[in-house]
């Protein structure tokens, strides 16, 4: 299947800032697309980037053969208008996946179960609202992000008379954005991922105090 993975390249990760500088968020946010693109290749399936600038895919620390089945078109249209050009328009066109690039515990598993799902529109949402993962079947059916684009989007699929599957996935439900988000990518990450190397690298660490766990830089409580 194709799975388009959207990626803001120039600024990303905003609501990192109060943890990171900008070129730490432009790495992390490098590392989370190398690990997303991993497991949709794992998964059988081919990655296509949409990014808002250009980007070298070979220069992702990921697997060559990732970076080989990976795609790269530069669109800079906001998020919502780049996906909705790449959605099936006619009866019969072969169903698209999006899933965004931030979701950094997504595993293949986690991906087969959204793929495999029987309805004209399967979503992932995310923790808050979000649409984290979708997959379209469906040619009228369009996305808007943004908000609550998980309630958003089960309106218009009824809109349009689109069966509809929510896919209760904590992997694909973990997007980070911010830094309590941290201590996802620190618990969860698997030993292969870029993303919690990465934090690691900046000197993050999990710290359990009273209870409760967080993401510690230099001693420092960050999350
Ligand atoms: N192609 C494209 N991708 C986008 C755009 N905005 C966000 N994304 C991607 O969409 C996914 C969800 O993004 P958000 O978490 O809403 O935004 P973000 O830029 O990653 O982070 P913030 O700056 O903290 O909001 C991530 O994979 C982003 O890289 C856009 O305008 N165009
Ligand atoms: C892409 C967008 O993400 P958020 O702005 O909720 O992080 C959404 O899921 O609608």
């Amino acid at each position: 299947m194709r799975v388009v993975v959207p990626f803001a390249a120039e600024t990303p990760k905003t609501r990192l800032e109060s943890v990171l500088s900008p070129a730490e968020r432009s790495a992390f946010a490098r590392a989370m697309l190398a690990d997303v693109l991993r497991a949709i290749v794992r998964a059988g399936h081919e990655p296509a980037v949409v990014s808002t600038a250009p980007l070298d895919l070979a220069a992702l620390e990921t697997p060559g053969e990732v970076a080989a089945a990976a795609s790269l078109t530069v669109d800079d249209r906001p998020l919502t208008e780049a996906v909705n050009a790449r959605l099936p328009t006619d009866d019969g066109a072969d169903p698209v996946a999006v899933v965004m690039a931030d979701l950094a515990l997504a595993t293949p598993d986690a991906l087969e179960a959204l793929t495999t799902a029987a309805a004209d529109v399967a979503i992932a949402p995310g923790r808050g609202g979000g649409t984290n993962a979708l997959v379209v079947d469906h040619p009228a059916f369009r996305v808007d992000y943004h908000g609550l684009s998980y309630l958003d989007h089960r309106g218009i699929a009824r809109e349009i008379g689109a069966t509809l599957e929510t896919v209760d996935s904590f992997r694909l439900g973990s997007d980070i954005d911010e830094p309590a988000d941290l201590v996802e990518v620190l618990v969860h990450g698997r030993e292969s991922d870029r993303a919690p190397a990465v934090l690691r690298e900046f000197g993050f660490e999990l710290e359990r105090r009273d209870g409760r766990v967080a993401a510690v830089r230099d001693g420092g409580p960050t999350a």
